[in-house]
């Protein structure tokens, strides 16, 4: 087949797309899956089959982690200075902006989401992120402490701490946001001075693949990174491997339990980042069209395919009429198409399957007595798309309130009071994220403290920032990605008391 011929050719992807089956990379080399299994990869937006990816069996698992503890213990990676580290992860994330168009038509290709938000998020934030996260592994430090301990009498001591590197890290991530997400794994681990084995989504798999040859070509030494792709029993392999220090996972948080289960087994440490219902609550001074189009990007951002997603609206019940028919409004307007269209503002989202659930919620939603202000069904015949959907009607007993939807579906509420709307955004297993809305600087700073959610946003939504922890509260998570913290879960914090 010649490049021009293979269906999946996108004139930006660069030639990485002009191939139809992938291998996984171990120890720096290209490697058919061990398994013999392979699994398609499919544009949700045309149902076109693009590639086939590794359904990796545990032999692949094996040969990876084996190859990422050679690199962790006896290899060139263990004797750098952070210094040549940091000058990798540089030199990596200024191949990742090199390859930006090529990186984000397979994003788009491979998840359908729009070329624009591959281009900000994935390819912009992820290099940024590892930019970030380069400086980070010259800074990582331990602290001289006060010693206390007073025997025998006359000794001394000298006592203090150090940050070491954890070992081998297993990175499992979902398919909204590929790169990035990887990268957020990816990036603190080789910082901290880690090897890293990637186990993308059975989704999308490529920009993963297209990861590890950018970081050997950033002179990160074989084995450093690997990449194992598979779908779930691939990622079980994984983080029940004896030869995994740490598991850093994004994903459901059905699969984080299982994974925690496997982890415990192994003493694994982990760092959890789960599912989420985030609140978004507007109050009663808002400005009605500012809400509205705040609530309408808090939901409607990547079809609602984003785990911090506003897609539970609270307004104060005497602008709630207004609020919610601009949201409606402007739900209906959204241009739903291809992601590689420039006009497009829904595209589709990101598998049949996926499709099938979201449209299950809506018809279980309808059945309990939601009514549906705008949207509510699939667009079109072809592709997986779905219309921008405003649910009202709603109460806290409703599936569709309770569990995460994924897709561009949000259910509106009305308030009265702060104490009953802290205790609505409080009615949630999850606790992942939450916004408020309002210029009464001191009811929202009575708010924050108020809300059970690992990020509070004031006035915005889904606003990410290098620098500041994400994760949950109760069950969206253990653990923190990006910032500090992300680095430091890389390593493991030794004592040293010295007599002297
Ligand atoms: N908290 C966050 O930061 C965050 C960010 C993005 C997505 N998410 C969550 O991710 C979910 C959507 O992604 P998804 O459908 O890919 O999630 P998922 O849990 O089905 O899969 C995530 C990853 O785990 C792998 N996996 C599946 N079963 C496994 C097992 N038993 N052991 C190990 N690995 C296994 C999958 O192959 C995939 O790579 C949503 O619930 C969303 O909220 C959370
Ligand atoms: O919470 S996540 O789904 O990981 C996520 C990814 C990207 C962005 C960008 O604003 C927000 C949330």
């Amino acid at each position: 087949m010649t490049p021009h011929e293979h269906p999946a050719h996108h004139p930006l992807a660069d030639g990485f797309l002009m191939r139809r089956r992938y291998g996984n990379c171990i120890d720096g080399q290209e490697q058919a899956p061990r398994s013999e299994a392979w699994l398609p990869v499919v544009d949700p937006a045309t149902g076109m089959h693009i590639a086939d990816a590794p359904d990796s069996g545990a032999a692949d698992v094996d040969a990876a982690v084996a190859a990422a503890r050679r690199a962790f213990t006896d290899s060139a990676w263990t004797r750098l200075r952070p210094a040549d580290r940091e000058q990798m992860l540089y030199r990596l994330s200024q191949l990742i902006e090199e390859h930006g168009d090529e990186l984000s038509a397979i994003e788009t290709l491979q998840s359908g989401k729009l070329r624009s938000i591959a281009r900000a998020v994935d390819v912009g934030g992820g290099a940024e992120f590892v930019r970030y996260m380069a400086g980070w592994a010259t800074k990582l430090e331990g602290q001289t402490l006060q010693p206390s301990i007073g025997f025998p009498p006359g000794v001394q001591y000298h006592t203090w701490t150090r940050r070491e590197a954890v070992g081998v890290v297993a990175a499992v991530v979902p398919w909204n946001f590929p790169l990035a997400i990887a990268l957020w794994k990816v990036a603190p681990a080789l910082a901290a001075g880690c090897t890293v084995v990637l186990k993308p989504s059975p989704e999308t798999p490529l920009t993963a693949l297209r990861l590890a040859e950018l970081a050997l070509a950033a002179g990160i030494p074989p084995g450093v990174l690997n990449v194992v792709c598979g779908a779930g029993a691939t990622g079980a392999a994984l983080c029940g491997h004896p030869g995994i220090d740490k598991i850093s996972f994004t994903g459901s948080t059905a699969t984080g339990k299982a994974i925690g289960r496997a982890a415990t087994e192994n003493m694994a440490r982990v760092t959890l980042e789960l599912g989420g219902k985030s609140p978004l609550i507007v109050l009663g001074d808002c400005d009605v069209e500012r809400a509205a189009m705040g609530a309408a990007m808090g939901i409607f951002f990547h079809q609602g395919q984003v785990c911090t997603a506003g897609s539970r609206v609270y307004v104060q019940r005497r602008i709630f009429e207004p609020v919610v028919a601009a949201l409606a409004q402007i739900a209906q307007g959204m241009k739903i198409g291809s992601g590689f269209d420039p006009e497009t503002q829904i595209g589709p989202v990101v598998s049949s399957r996926h499709l099938d659930r979201v449209l299950g919620h809506l018809d279980r939603a309808r059945a309990e007595g939601a009514r549906v202000l705008t949207g509510g069904e699939r667009s079109g015949t072809a592709g997986c798309f779905i219309a921008p959907t405003v649910l009202v009607d709603v109460h806290a007993g409703m599936q569709v309130v309770r569990e995460e939807v994924f897709g561009p579906v949000v259910t509106a509420m009305p308030f009265d009071d702060v104490d009953e709307v802290v205790r609505l955004a409080n009615d949630s297993p999850y606790g992942l994220a939450a916004s408020v809305w309002s210029n009464d600087l001191s009811a929202v700073h009575r708010l924050i403290p108020r809300l059970q959610a690992g990020t509070v946003w004031v006035n915005c939504h889904n606003m990410l920032d290098n620098n500041l922890p994400l994760g949950g509260y109760k069950q969206s998570g253990v653990g923190r990605d990006l910032g500090r913290a992300a680095v430091e879960g890389c390593t493991e914090l030794k004592s040293v008391c010295m007599a002297v």
